[in-house]
């Protein structure tokens, strides 16, 4: 069957009659084409030839179908077709309609299609007997043309979606880095939280007003403190004044080094200073520090370690005693004495309260020697210091300066005073023989006294003293004498 809507609707119209169009959709024929023959013997020989053949015509159809005003040209001028330009511009206006080259390319088929319009051929009793389409041949050409839209489209979607795709996949890898980094750092964190709250030594952080921001649970071992009660507290909580203001000078020392540039962005210090315990515990520690500075002279945060060095400060404490003792009776070595001598004269100019001194001198100490022995002679001297410590202040000092020569430093203690108290000790020395194993020892004393006088050296006050206890024993000893400062010749 073969109806041709495309251009007897033009010719009906033209003769001025109306035109009622029956689409073939509407009666479910769905296609529309010429069909292209040749011979079996044709097709098996030469192949190439009828696949050129199918190809050049679809070119054909193509280029007219494109260029419609061109091929009524064509047709006008070249073969002179006998209709109007109208005519014919209509017709291939209408083709392209039932063509639709923009959604099926041109010449597109396949067994299945065809095999759809012989059975629409075959139900409208068309067919004139049983038949087969084996003798079709597939053309082989693009089978759909997607019109350029569509392929902009499409590749623009394509395209956002590979876009998002590679969006999704760096957002998923970054997931999973920050997953992983979470968990390092976790894991570091824990690692150290267990180092830190294993330790001996207490870890902490503070911030710029000094404030606590973290401290490690060994705190407690320490301080007897929690570690949220030391927590946001400033350090000052836990040191006394002195401490405190000792502190506060070093710290200020640090910022202005660093504000005049010379140290970097941090550095380290090394603080022993004592702290206050939760029971009124007195601990001597060492803290290793680490300043950071936000910029010159400003700390933004300082981390430290501090550790427990009350049993290290007593030895170092009874270490410079012992460097500071006569070893034989325990009382103050003679560089010691001098030291305290010129510090107490050095308060004497400062504050003018006044300052004796008393040497004395053991009598006829050779003799003892000679008599009872060096050892008995050691146990003399050692008995004589206790009979002085018994007399003397805890505020005074008492230093061996010689074998057995003593001094006896007297803070507020005016010259008449000082007489008198050399004169209670010269009483207490001689009152009774000295009791050692069992043998009773008679022991005296001589006693020089002076009182320090204004811009007078240490030197010069010793010597004064030495020499009035030398006049002492010149007087027959066991006695005491005081030289005044005019008698300094
Ligand atoms: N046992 C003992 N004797 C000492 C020590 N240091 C010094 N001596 C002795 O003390 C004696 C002092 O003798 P001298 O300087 O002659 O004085 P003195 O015998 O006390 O006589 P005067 O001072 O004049 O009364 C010497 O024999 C020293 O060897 C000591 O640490 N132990």
């Amino acid at each position: 069957m073969a109806v041709r809507i495309t251009d007897e609707p033009f010719v009906i119209q033209q003769s001025g009659n109306p035109v009622r169009v029956l689409h073939p959709i509407d009666s479910g024929i769905d296609f529309y084409g010429d069909t292209l023959f040749t011979s079996r013997a044709l097709y098996v020989q030469q192949p190439q030839m009828v696949q050129a053949f199918v190809e050049a015509s679809l070119q054909g159809w193509r280029y007219a179908l494109e260029h419609p005003e061109e091929i009524v040209d064509l047709l006008l001028n070249t073969y002179g077709v006998n209709r109007s330009r109208e005519h014919l511009l209509y017709e291939a206006q209408h083709i392209r309609t039932l063509i639709s080259p923009d959604l099926i390319g041109i010449g597109h088929s396949n067994p299945v299609r065809w095999q759809m319009i012989a059975d629409t051929y075959d139900s409208l009793n068309l067919l004139p007997g049983p038949f087969h389409l084996d003798a079709f041949v597939p053309p082989k050409m693009d089978t759909v043309r997607i019109p350029d839209w569509l392929k902009f489209v499409s590749t623009l979607t394509l395209l956002v979606l590979c876009l998002f795709m590679v969006m999704i996949y760096r957002q998923h890898r970054l997931n999973q880095n920050l997953k992983t980094e979470i968990r390092v750092r976790k894991d570091t964190e824990s690692r150290l939280r267990l180092i830190t709250d294993s330790m001996h030594d207490v870890i902490w952080v503070m911030d710029e007003n000094f404030k606590m921001t973290y401290v490690s649970p060994s705190v407690e071992r320490l301080t007897g403190f929690e570690v949220d009660e030391v927590l946001n507290k400033p350090i000052s909580d836990l040191i006394n004044a002195d401490t405190r203001r000792q502190l506060a000078q070093r710290i200020q020392e640090i910022t202005q080094i660093n504000e005049a540039g010379r140290t970097g962005s941090e550095c380290d210090e090394l603080f022993e200073f004592e702290i206050q315990c939760k029971l009124g515990r007195q601990v001597w520690v060492e803290s290793t520090i680490k300043f950071f500075f936000s910029a010159p002279g400003i700390i933004a945060t300082i981390y430290g370690s501090t550790r427990d060095i009350t049993d290290r400060h007593r030895q170092y404490i009874e270490l410079k005693n012992l460097a500071s003792m006569d070893f034989l009776t325990g009382v103050k070595n003679r560089r010691i004495f001098f030291e305290k001598l010129q510090y107490e004269t050095a308060r004497f100019r400062r504050h003018g309260t006044p300052l004796s001194l008393i040497v004395l001198d053991i009598d006829h100490f050779k003799k003892i020697n000679d008599r009872y022995g060096h050892s008995i002679g050691d146990e003399v001297l050692r008995q004589v210091v206790k009979l002085l410590e018994d007399e003397i202040r805890e505020m005074d000092t008492i230093g061996r300066l010689g074998g057995e020569e003593f001094g006896i430093l007297l803070p507020d203690t005016a010259l008449e005073e000082a007489h008198y108290l050399a004169e209670r000790l010269r009483e207490h020395v001689s009152e009774y023989p000295l009791e050692i194993s069992g043998v009773y020892i008679p022991v005296t004393a001589s006693f020089g006294v002076v009182q320090c006088e204004p811009l007078e050296t240490v030197s010069s006050i010793y010597k004064r003293a030495d020499v009035a206890a030398y006049a002492a024993k010149a007087a027959g000893r066991n006695c005491v004498r005081r030289q005044m400062p005019a008698m300094i010749s």
